[in-house]
């Protein structure tokens, strides 16, 4: 027997028919579906006469689009998002699909929604008009964005045409330091391999600091690594991973478990597997990164400098470091530590889960939002709302100055009303800084929540290694 990558074991298993040596037709376990990339496969679906055969593979969430206002009951005010949320409903009750609509208490962000009530297991393929389906690899489930068309054909069949991808490793050893975390990883991965780094791979994480990261770390991880291009990112599930789906899937017992269990200790690439390409890096060289530019590997340690265009080499990367360094007014080789911020923004599929939030209290504990900055958090999901308010993390957070907001993906890219003014400067643990994304004209820094948190309580782009020092 060939040995295999974990990628291949996930496509293999779920190949419904070779189309040719580079298509398969691919069975779909769950279909996530949001406002925004679902109104026209549905109507394509109703035009063309078509049912949705499995409706319970199939879920729908309230995410992009919405207010987060802390009101009781949200209402939609822009009529054409109100109209996309109004879709959804009506949609979903004709099919029967669950939705997690607007006013639902559990409502959020597709990707923080779907795996906090185990909907999301070891050896899934789970797809979603939306790119940040990579997520679920922290599992051990082959996650990927599809587009509208593809959605349509996944309602009507439950199946794909996917074109296979090459296979990447990235082994991590050793142990992160204090003050760097996952999305420190991943933000310096993506700097050292490029925004189209893993582009056409399935990208399998392992090592032993990988190994040591909790569930929710994973999430960051393969979150993030669609911004080093990838088409999918994997974990092979271990305890952690397995036990995160059991406390969460009611309907995991008896000798389904059994069968569940043994099922996951298969889903590992074998040890002789051959992988298209390979990266190592080692944990301890991971320092606390942010973005200073408008893409996300244009990303640097928070103690380093803005890069010099003239110092690159002549070519696209210069003419695109030198307009980066305009949109973001910054100086070339300026420090970005001590860079003043007016927003901080805690929030979405990639940092906006519990772990992150007690991260983010953990930082501001005795401290207050500097004087002249906004700072907001909007948890990922109803369900991390609760959880945070249960723990008092709500309540130091709003002492201590921060809008307490409503779930969704609100300023991860501004599709509702929180949109941030021209020029402002906003500290954000989102996933992409791309021009315009938070509001037109606004600069973003990505970094993590402690140094989100840190960014807020200061008033600038601080390293969070040095005021746990100063307080500590
Ligand atoms: C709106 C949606 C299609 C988009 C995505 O695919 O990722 C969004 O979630 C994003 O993060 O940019
Ligand atoms: S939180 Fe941001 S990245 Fe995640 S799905 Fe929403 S908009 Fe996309």
């Amino acid at each position: 027997m060939t040995s295999k990558t974990l990628y291949a074991k996930l496509v293999e298993s779920h190949t419904v028919a070779v189309l040719d040596e580079q298509n398969v037709l691919l069975f779909c376990d769950l279909h996530l579906m949001n406002e925004y990339t679902s109104p026209q496969a549905f109507a394509g679906l109703h035009a063309a006469g078509h049912d949705v055969p499995v409706p319970g593979q199939n879920v729908a969430v309230v995410s992009h689009i919405i207010p987060t206002h802390p009101v009781a009951e949200r209402v939609i005010a822009d009529p054409a998002s109100a109209l996309q949320a109004s879709n959804l409903k009506r949609n979903c009750e004709r099919h029967g699909i669950p939705l997690f609509d607007t006013n639902d208490r559990l409502q959020g962000i597709e990707h923080v929604v779907s795996p906090e009530h185990g909907m999301i297991r070891p050896g899934m393929v789970v797809i979603c008009g939306d790119s940040h389906t990579t997520t679920y690899g922290a599992l051990g489930a082959l996650g990927f964005g599809i587009g509208t068309s593809e959605v349509e054909h996944v309602l009507a069949t439950q199946t794909l045409v996917y074109r296979l991808a090459l296979s990447m490793r990235i082994r991590v050893d050793g142990e992160l330091p204090a003050g760097a975390t996952a999305k420190d990883l991943i933000l310096m991965i993506i700097g050292r391999i490029g925004a189209q780094g893993a582009r056409g791979y399935v990208v399998e994480f392992c090592g032993s600091a990988i190994d040591a990261l909790s569930v929710e770390a994973r999430f960051t991880l393969c979150n993030m690594a669609v911004e080093a291009g990838a088409r999918g990112a994997l974990i092979a599930p271990d305890d952690k991973a397995m036990d995160y789906v059991l406390q969460r899937a009611a309907d995991i017992t008896g000798a389904v478990r059994e069968a569940a269990l043994a099922h996951c200790r298969t889903l590992h690439s074998d040890a002789d597997a051959r992988f298209d390409a390979e990266h190592r890096f080692h944990a301890g060289e991971v320092a606390p990164h942010v973005t200073w530019g408008t893409s996300p590997d244009q990303v640097i340690p928070v103690d380093g400098r803005v890069p010099n265009p003239e110092r690159l080499p002549a070519g696209a990367e210069r003419g695109s470091a030198e307009q980066a360094l305009r949109y973001v007014a910054l100086s070339p080789d300026a420090p970005l530590e001590g860079t003043p911020v007016q927003h901080v923004f805690i929030g979405s599929c990639t940092n906006g889960r519990i772990e992150d939030l007690r991260a983010v209290a953990d930082v501001v504990r005795g401290r207050r939002v500097a004087p002249g900055v906004r700072a907001m958090v909007v948890p990922g999901s109803g369900a991390v709302m609760a959880q945070a308010e249960g723990e008092g993390i709500a309540a130091l957070l709003t002492a201590a100055g921060f809008e307490w907001r409503k779930p969704g993906c609100s300023m991860c890219l501004a599709m509702n009303d929180d949109v941030l003014a021209p020029g402002v400067r906003c500290a954000s643990t989102t996933n992409r800084n791309f021009e315009g994304r938070q509001g037109r004209g606004a600069i973003t820094h990505l970094m993590s929540p402690a140094m989100a948190a840190a960014a807020a309580v200061t008033g600038a782009i601080t390293d969070v290694r040095k005021l746990e020092r100063l307080h500590g």
